[in-house]
């Protein structure tokens, strides 16, 4: 039988047999803050689960060791080579811990607005219109797409009021292959008369979603529920103790809004005034812990930065909102000198790109902002320090970071491909700058790739992922 006779269904069966996939080339990550490791003419391979078994840096047979590590014949074992161009490697992907699924189509469109008007004139008749499954629908897999497209691997995504609507998001997720936690969004008070709804109704439609996602995942592998009170400032004490409660019984993720701006501070002030700070009115509704993400935290006090270092809370920075819209300059190396986790959100459509490549790059430039307006330079953030808030503390602040963020044995393979001189590519590559890896001092070629790199974040977009992987499968390839 000739090659391309070769029947599908056999096909199928060969594909079937593959239990091992091992990729070879050059593999960057930060496994500290500040610190990029690139692992040359390295080895990773990949199980059944998704799940990285070996790493070897500088393999000199590849194919023999895997073959070897696992025991396995020829034919169960796929081979990946990508050492072809000292442009290309993997990364591992980005993780979005703060996007707005539903206010994808608003993108770009913010006025002169800030947050509390914003809300107001364009986001909550967004929203609100999720009511409707089919619009729902069209926009939550352009979001999935798009994000994947810019080598996002997991997202935290606020979704609407609507269970419906919300558990067709979980839908797409599971369905494109995107590791996501899904918020149905909780608010109750102080929102316009179409987009609300009573303490009971949030209570049912979360518990809904609940329901939906763990039985379309019932081992969250890649979906599972997120508890979303949209912010203080439209929500009861008694839905926030409420949602603070189911937390607790079953170590759910949270996510929340915090410190944004200074109108809505004030609010949140006037609203619940017997709470010593913003911070603490979500601390004693017991909305706080390890896996709990806060949105912004601009604004905050020692005391309410010391609040979510003691209770293992995560901020999720979004500079490209935060400019957007006005709201202020989050200081992230004060938060990360007290042991704060912090992490990257695009904030779409506070933000108006979906890339958390943007967004690092955004990171830094803000950062420099405060350096001018400080004189205390110690605030600026480097490409590897926003780099691994993309990947690593994304991963702390999901609490994942025992599986995700790193090229390590017993981490999934979530990894995006990046190509520097892919066609129509945006970054210019020239030959004199590439870091010929074993031909030149190593010194001199790490400078040059670390080189390469900053070209990348400063420079690269959605062109330069060539494929995506989540939990070891491929889940995008661009031709
Ligand atoms: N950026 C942002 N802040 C909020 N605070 C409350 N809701 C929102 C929202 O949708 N986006
Ligand atoms: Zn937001």
């Amino acid at each position: 039988m000739t090659k391309h006779h070769f029947p599908a269904h056999l096909a199928a069966k060969a594909l079937e047999a593959i239990k091992f996939t091992c990729y070879f080339g050059t593999f960057v990550h930060t496994p500290e803050l500040g610190r990029l490791e690139a692992l040359t003419r390295c080895a990773v391979g990949v199980d059944e689960t998704g799940t990285i078994a070996f790493v070897q840096e500088n393999c000199q047979d590849y194919k023999k060791y895997t073959l070897d590590f696992t025991k396995l014949s020829q034919e169960q074992v796929r081979f990946v080579d990508v050492s072809d161009s000292e442009v290309k490697f993997f990364v591992p992907g980005f993780i979005d811990t703060h996007i707005h699924a539903p206010q994808f189509p608003n993108n770009g469109i913010f006025g002169d607005s800030t947050l509390m008007d914003w809300l107001e004139k364009y986001t909550f008749p967004l929203e609100s219109s999720f009511k409707d499954v089919s619009l729902a629908t069209e926009i939550y897999n352009k979001v999935v797409d798009r994000t994947l497209s810019n080598g996002t691997t997991a997202a935290a995504y606020y979704a609407t009021i609507h269970a419906e609507a919300t558990n067709l998001l979980a839908d797409v997720a599971l369905t494109r292959g995107q590791r996501a936690l899904i918020g149905k969004v909780c608010m109750n008070q102080n929102s316009p008369d179409h987009y609300i709804e009573t303490f009971e109704e949030s209570k049912q439609s979360q518990l809904e979603v609940i329901r939906h996602v763990e039985a379309r995942d019932p081992t969250g592998t890649l979906v599972s529920p997120v508890l979303t009170p949209r912010f203080a400032p439209s929500c009861t004490e008694n839905l926030m103790e409420w949602l603070g409660e189911l937390r607790k019984s079953r170590n759910y993720h949270c996510q929340t809004h915090l410190s944004e701006n200074k109108r809505e501070i004030e609010v949140a002030h006037e609203l619940f005034p017997d709470y010593d700070s913003y911070t603490d009115i979500y601390h004693k509704s017991g909305l706080l812990g390890p896996k709990t993400i806060l949105a912004h935290c601009i604004h905050l006090s020692d005391h309410e930065k010391d609040l979510l270092a003691q209770t293992g809370s995560g901020v999720s920075h979004c500079p490209t909102s935060n400019s957007s819209i006005t709201s202020g300059e989050a200081r992230i190396r004060w938060l990360l000198n007290s042991n704060v986790k912090v992490s990257l959100g695009t904030d779409c459509s506070g933000g108006f790109t979906p890339s958390v490549l943007q967004v690092a790059k955004h990171a830094l430039l803000v950062s420099n902002h405060l350096v001018m307006k400080s004189e205390n330079d110690f605030e600026k953030l480097s490409t590897s320090d926003v780099l691994y808030l993309a990947t690593v503390g994304g991963a702390e602040v999901l609490n994942m970071d025992v599986k995700l963020g790193k090229f390590q044995v017993g981490y999934k393979f979530d990894t995006q491909l990046i190509q520097l001189d892919c066609d129509n590519s945006p970054v210019d590559t020239f030959a004199f700058q590439n870091p010929r890896w074993g031909q030149v001092d190593r010194k001199e070629s790490i400078d040059k790739f670390q080189d390469l790199i900053d070209k990348w974040i400063f420079n690269g977009d959605d062109r330069n992922v060539r494929q995506v992987f989540v939990n070891g499968r491929s889940v995008l390839q661009k031709n």
